[in-house]
């Protein structure tokens, strides 16, 4: 008997992670991260993993096309030193995707501890990264970022002296951002779901176990996370869950 391999249809990713619902006055929010069996999304002391089989990784790619905007923490760049970038040619999208453009990075870093050295400002990064801080911080690191082609944006700070999503929302928008997808890590995962400003949520579930070692996904276990419009997409050996986080 022959193998027959059915193709993925990525289609999903078109309708249910950017549905034509705008919010006013702020781009769209999706929520989106691999994690394993038992809700971890890294290892050992942050250790990265990939967790993602290269369908479901694929799928990341093709969200990252989709989205104007793309953000992490201070600590997945300090841990991982992402690029951020699709990897993907525009024959692997979904037909309604008509150029393979990078979304431009975006960090929130409270006291600008971001690397010189790290890969988005690398001359080769194809959008420098927007860096968004408080008030407070080290003017000559500023200087220094900047000179390398991050801009810096000050934000007014939440209660724990952080930079505030809704104020960082509506400097996106006033940016003319449409979209942001939210990749992580740990902390920025709580702070959007916490927040009540996550439109789609979209988590690859992979089949491994990492165990108590590694880092939970959530990590407020107070908040529940209660989920609507929810479908379940097989990409290779990983799940995709869709969902809309329910407002109470
Ligand atoms: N499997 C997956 O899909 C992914 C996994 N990861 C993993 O996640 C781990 C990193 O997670 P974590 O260490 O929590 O780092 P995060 O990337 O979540 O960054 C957290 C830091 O961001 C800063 N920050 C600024 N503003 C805010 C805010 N409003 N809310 C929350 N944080 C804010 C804080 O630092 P400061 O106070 O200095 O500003 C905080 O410590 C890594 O191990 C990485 O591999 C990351 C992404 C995806
Ligand atoms: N979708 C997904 N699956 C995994 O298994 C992962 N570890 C991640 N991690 C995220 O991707 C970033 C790395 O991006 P680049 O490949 O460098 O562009 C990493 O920092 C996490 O945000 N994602």
């Amino acid at each position: 008997m022959t193998n027959v391999t059915i193709p993925i249809d990525y289609n999903f990713l078109l309708d249910s992670s950017l549905a034509l619902y705008k919010p006013k006055g702020r781009p769209h929010v999706t929520l989106t991260f691999a994690q394993s069996l038992d809700g971890k999304i890294a290892g050992k002391q942050g250790k990265q993993l990939t967790l993602s089989g290269s369908d479901s990784m694929k799928a990341t790619h093709i969200l990252r096309a989709r989205h104007d905007t793309i953000l992490v923490g201070i600590g997945t760049v300090l841990n991982d030193d992402p690029r951020l970038t699709v990897r993907l040619t525009l024959e692997d999208l979904p037909s309604g995707c008509r150029s393979v453009e990078h979304p431009q990075p975006v960090i929130l870093d409270s006291t600008l501890r971001f690397p010189s050295n790290a890969k988005l400002l690398l001359p080769s990064s194809p959008k420098k990264p927007w860096i968004f801080t408080v008030s407070g911080h080290d003017h000559q690191k500023r200087a220094e970022l900047e000179a390398l082609g991050a801009k810096i944006f000050v934000l007014d700070a939440d209660a724990q002296g952080r930079p505030s999503i809704t104020h960082l929302l509506s400097v996106l928008h006033q940016q003319s951002a449409g979209s942001l997808m939210v990749e992580g890590g740990a902390g920025i995962i709580s702070t959007f779901l916490k927040s009540g400003l996550v439109d789609s949520f979209l988590v690859t579930i992979a089949p491994v176990y990492v165990g108590d070692i590694g880092v939970s996904a959530m990590q407020d276990t107070e908040s529940a996370l209660k989920l609507d419009d929810i479908s379940y997409h097989s990409l290779g050996r990983d799940v995709m869950i869709v969902a809309k986080p329910r407002r109470e």
